[in-house]
């Protein structure tokens, strides 16, 4: 279990008192938009989020920044909450005995349970800051199908109106075969978080997104596109059960695009960040229209569960004591909190930075490491 560094307080989060109109915070009554930026490797997220940043603190609405990318060595805009103050990777990899991964799936459990640190910061600084944004680790595998991934969000989604921004490499999605896959992919996780989306198509000063613009409005082009990349004129995608799967996946795919924003950016320019910005408030209306009560649905669901759960398991305790103790009576717990452990880690361990501190060094990092043990 990892170690916690001290909890500090940053005086300098982003004011919203100035902030412009244009704002996705600015313009809304209650808590900030958090934007969770998910993408492959490599697809361009954190040269993205530089830009936002650089973007809203232009705008004089400097967004509150959360690093969940543990691997990381360098990241290239300051951060309010980064997870490598938090637990240490190559530690983490070192004394569990693991690969790349694992060593990142491990530091996101051990700072998911800290999560309610990172929340009640987060509500603290809320009525300063306009909007929060989330980087998450480049194996994108290890944060959306892992349990702390979905916790960590679940959190920040319960108290925040919060869109998820899926970074897309544009050069590198030009195939119809390649775009379908990323396409399911986008879609996976729409499933699986149950969150608003954007799609970002990045790097369009290097290949416009038109072809994804026209595939995912006309499923007619998208057909011929595969027909053409197969070299077939009998069907989409050749024949036999390829041909077959291919259709009912884009037939499904052109039902998944109604849910969708598709904004087309260029992180290295800055092209497309004001579009960017205008679809996370139209997300965030439909959070708070569609997802949110949803949601709240889910958790009482969850919660009445929970104490059903917990009850049929306190019945099974009390016969327990009953048969085991030979009709000796014993003194029964009072309450259910009497007889659950007690979580006495969960208090600590969540750092929150100094907007103005530099940028670390490696020799910076390694004495802040020192202080943490895994
Ligand atoms: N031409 C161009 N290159 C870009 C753009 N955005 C990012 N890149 C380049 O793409 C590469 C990857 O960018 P990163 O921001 O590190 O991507 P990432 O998704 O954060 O990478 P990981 O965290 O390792 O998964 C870098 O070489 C960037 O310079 C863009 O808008 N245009």
């Amino acid at each position: 279990m990892a170690s916690s560094a001290p909890i500090g307080e940053s005086s300098q989060a982003g004011s919203s008192s100035s902030a412009p109109q244009s704002s996705p915070g600015a313009s809304r009554d209650g808590p900030p938009p958090a934007i969770i930026c998910i993408g492959m490797a490599g697809s361009g997220k954190t040269t993205f989020m530089q830009r936002l940043n650089a973007h809203l603190h232009a705008q004089k609405q400097p967004p509150y920044i959360i690093n969940l990318d543990p691997a990381v060595k360098t990241v290239p805009f300051a951060r309010n909450i980064d997870i490598r103050d938090s637990v240490n990777y190559e530690e983490v990899m070192k004394q569990y005995n693991l690969g790349p991964n694992g060593g990142i799936m491990t530091c996101l459990n051990l700072f998911a349970t800290k999560v309610d640190q990172v929340i009640g910061i987060l509500e603290k600084r809320a009525p300063s800051i306009n909007s929060i944004l989330v980087d998450t680790p480049g194996q994108i595998e290890c944060f959306v199908w892992s349990a702390s991934g979905a916790i960590i969000t679940d959190a920040i989604a319960s108290g925040f109106p919060t869109v998820i921004a899926y970074i897309i490499d544009t050069p590198r999605t030009k195939a119809p075969a390649t775009f379908m896959s990323n396409m399911l992919y986008a879609c996976s996780i729409l499933y699986k978080t149950k969150l608003p989306m954007i799609l970002v198509f990045n790097k369009t000063d290097a290949q416009d997104a038109d072809f994804a613009k026209e595939w995912m409005t006309d499923f007619e082009a998208f057909q011929r596109a595969l027909q053409e990349e197969e070299g077939n004129d009998d069907g989409v995608g050749g024949s036999g059960y390829m041909a077959s799967l291919l259709n009912s996946m884009s037939l499904m795919l052109d039902e998944f695009y109604k849910h969708l924003d598709l904004v087309a950016v260029s992180a290295m320019t800055g092209a497309g960040v004001d579009e960017f910005m205008k679809a996370v408030e139209g997300k965030c209306l439909e959070y708070e229209k569609d997802y949110k009560p949803e949601m709240e649905r889910a958790r009482k669901r969850r919660e009445e569960q929970k104490l059903e759960e917990k009850e049929k398991e306190l019945g099974r305790l009390m016969k327990d004591i009953d048969v085991g103790d030979s009709g000796k009576k014993r003194e029964e717990p009072a309450v259910m909190s009497d007889i659950e452990s007690s979580d006495e880690d969960a208090g600590q361990g969540i750092l929150e930075r100094d907007e103005d501190e530099e940028m670390e060094d490696e020799e910076g990092l390694q004495k802040k490491h020192e202080r943490i043990r895994v």
